[in-house]
């Protein structure tokens, strides 16, 4: 097992309307094994961007444990849940966060060097990953601010396939694609898998999810609304 959320809830303060506290998820599990891709579902506002966020540690929880390999991202200090995305947990969002100034390759590269990897060594993956997602070796040293969203989210998934993390979770990794980069991508999840990463991800893009996702998990079922 590598990804295991156990009785886990969450409730939103809003703090501009009077303190109101909104339960939005209770008593949520979920397993996922190394080399399996979990499909999070539900309509919109089920919840589904909600509990990646708690996996990443952006939310916090109201109870309950969420188990990445050894760390629970529940009870993780700052500390602990930023060296847990370093080495363990990837995030590959919808869009990219451009740095200014720094180039695709450095992007690229970049998750592979904190995690200790040989410059030279960083960069033959860096190019090699820019080059099976088409994007042109003359943007490679070029800073993606100016990029258009395809290639700006070329390079994002560049960067999250980087280094060889053992989960990731996937926001719509093939949105905004074409069809030859988004069977790139579909690989790319595959030889994950292949490798043993445990995945989870949101795929509104359904033959994509048939493709690569062992199972779906309906995040309805976390809802308060179903137990009151
Ligand atoms: N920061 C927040 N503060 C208050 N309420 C929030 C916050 N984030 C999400 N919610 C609420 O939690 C519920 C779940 O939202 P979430 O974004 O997780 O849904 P989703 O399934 O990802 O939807 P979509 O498919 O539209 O992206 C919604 O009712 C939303 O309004």
């Amino acid at each position: 097992m590598m990804i295991r959320i156990e009785n886990l809830s969450k409730t939103f303060t809003l703090h501009n309307q009077g303190g109101a506290v909104i339960p939005v998820m209770e008593g949520a599990e979920l397993t996922v094994e190394k080399g399996e891709c979990v499909a999070l579902t539900g309509a919109s506002g089920a919840g589904k961007s909600t509990l990646m966020r708690m996996i990443y540690g952006n939310y916090l929880a109201a109870s309950g444990h969420i188990r990445v390999g050894g760390t629970d991202v529940a009870a993780a200090d700052p500390r602990e849940i930023l060296q847990l995305r370093r080495e363990v947990l990837g995030y590959v969002s919808q869009f990219l966060r451009v740095v200014p100034r720094v180039p695709v390759l450095d992007v690229v590269a970049e998750p592979l060097r904190t995690v200790g990897v040989p410059g030279e060594r960083a960069r033959r993956r860096a190019e090699e990953l820019l080059r099976r997602l088409n994007v042109p070796e003359t943007l490679w040293t070029l800073s993606p601010t100016t990029f258009s969203g395809g290639e700006q989210q070329r390079v994002n998934i560049a960067r999250g396939f980087a280094h060889d993390y053992p989960a990731l979770l996937l926001d719509e990794p093939t949105a905004s694609l074409d069809a030859r980069n988004r069977d790139v991508v579909l690989s790319l999840i595959e030889e994950a898998k292949a490798r043993g990463a445990a995945i989870v991800g949101i795929f509104h893009d359904e033959a994509a999810r048939d493709r690569v996702c062992d199972r779906v998990v309906d995040v309805t079922g976390f809802s308060p609304a179903r137990a009151a």
